[in-house]
């Protein structure tokens, strides 16, 4: 049955720029009311057909790359600016450009050596529009489904995905539907939470009151969020597959004795002590893969990639490698567990690095193919979007309680908003 919110008691409870709110304690309210509604949306945009809700935007969030070499001085720069992810306090835009040229011409190499930039737009792009082919078959009532690629420190940059939202007619006084999916299985507040934010920030300076004046809030698009899916079954199998094959190629006799290592981007122990749930969510994945697999082979969840000087979560990639080494334990599987598709800490930290100097390429060391355009995980994009749009809700219930340590008055604002849009979808 349609939920269909008289428009004023929307606006009460959400105004273009988000619902008024002065403290976070209220937001977990919202969450008891999600999942006693089958939602519709407002099928206004312009290319909808009568028997369709759609058309459904669904927007694939992620931090991006640089593409070329020429642009990881962009890319850096935005990266250092973004005070989710590295805060630099009141020097950040004078600190965060220094820092970023300083590391540019170390990065640019990596890139290089990687083929001359990072791969991660081509396989969004792929992997968003291959999963709206399935989706429009799966979920006809919200078709069609349009892909788009929101990118926080590269292109497509968020802004221009927003942009391009408008000129496709989503909003901008005709309504319409928008996903925003998270590209980041377990959520973090610097990864996926930082997208958000720049996302409800770009929300608020196209379709906001300022900017659109006395255009009806009604038409402006309304979003909903699919934030975390860290032990999706199809996650889970795509992960298991790729790890099978990676075994399959040692002999049978030394298949079983092979140590599984799991390895995630690391967080700094100042975001860890704030309560951010990414060690938890990544640990959750790591357990499902290995219940999948019968737990038949030891394994570790270990850290990789640290930057700067302060305490990070370990251990570390790299350490528990050459620990292992030293104790003659050779076969190794590594899996990198928080990334979808190759990026430079594959492709250079645990190719180049790992196993071609700490375990000096040792043939042993291996591993496992990132997901890219696997179409087991493809076909798991496309159902947890089904379930989604099946689900009615704006977001998890988890996404709106906030860091025990969370200061950040635009966490605080951009859950409101999103928590709002429950009223409106
Ligand atoms: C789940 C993935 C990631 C988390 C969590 C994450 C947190 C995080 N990262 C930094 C600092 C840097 N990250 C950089 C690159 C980078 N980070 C991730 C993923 C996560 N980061 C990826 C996939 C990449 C590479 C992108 C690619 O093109 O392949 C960089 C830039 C590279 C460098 O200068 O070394 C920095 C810096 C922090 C501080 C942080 C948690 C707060
Ligand atoms: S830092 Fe986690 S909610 Fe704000
Ligand atoms: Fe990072």
């Amino acid at each position: 049955m349609a939920l269909r919110v008289p428009f004023a008691q929307a606006c009460r409870r959400a105004t273009l720029n988000g619902p008024s709110v002065s403290s976070a304690s209220i937001l977990p309210a919202y969450a008891s009311r999600w999942r006693r509604r089958n939602a519709t949306v407002a099928p206004s945009v312009t290319q909808a057909s009568a028997s369709s809700k759609g058309p459904t935007a669904v927007v694939f969030m992620n931090m991006g790359g640089p593409s070329t070499t020429d642009e990881v001085g962009s890319f850096l720069s935005m990266l250092f600016a973004d005070a989710d992810l590295i805060p630099l306090g009141r020097l950040q835009n004078y600190i965060g450009p220094l820092i970023a040229r300083r590391r540019t011409p170390k990065i640019q190499k990596q890139y290089a050596e990687i083929g001359g930039g990072s791969p991660i737009r081509k396989w969004s792009e792929y992997q968003a529009s291959e999963m709206c082919k399935i989706l429009d078959k799966t979920s006809p009532g919200t078709a069609p489904h349009k892909p788009y690629v929101a990118f926080r420190y590269a292109n497509p940059l968020t802004e221009d995905m927003y942009k391009q939202l408008l000129t496709d007619g989503f909003g901008g006084g005709n309504g319409g539907r928008a996903i925003a999916f998270t590209q980041y299985p377990q959520y973090s507040c610097s990864t996926t939470g930082s997208s958000l934010n720049e996302l409800w920030k770009w929300r608020n300076r196209l379709e906001g009151k300022r900017a659109t004046g006395e255009v009806d809030p009604e038409g402006a698009i309304k979003w909903s969020v699919i934030d975390r899916w860290p032990v999706h079954s199809g996650l889970v199998e795509a992960f298991a597959q790729n790890i099978e094959k990676t075994l399959a190629t040692y002999p049978e006799e030394r298949r079983d004795k092979v140590v599984l290592l799991f390895s995630a981007h690391s967080l700094p122990m100042s975001v860890v002590n704030r309560g951010d749930t990414y060690p938890a969510e990544v640990a959750a994945t790591v357990y499902a893969v290995m219940q999948r697999l019968g737990m038949k082979n030891q394994y570790r969840l270990v850290w990789q990639s640290q930057v700067g000087p302060q305490p990070w979560l370990g251990a570390q990639t790299s350490d528990t490698v050459k620990n292992l080494m030293k104790k003659n334990i050779t076969d190794l599987v590594l899996i990198p567990i928080a990334f979808t598709s190759d990026h430079i800490e594959t492709l250079f930290e645990l190719d180049k690095e790992v196993i071609g100097e700490d375990a000096e390429g040792h043939e042993g060391v291996k591993r496992i193919e990132s997901l890219n355009g696997n179409p087991v995980f493809i076909e798991a994009l496309a159902d947890i979007a089904k379930s989604h749009l099946e689900s009615g809700v704006p977001c998890s219930p988890q996404m709106l309680l906030r860091c025990p340590g969370c200061v950040s008055e635009r966490c605080l604002g951009q859950k409101a908003f999103f928590a709002g849009q429950e009223q409106r979808l």
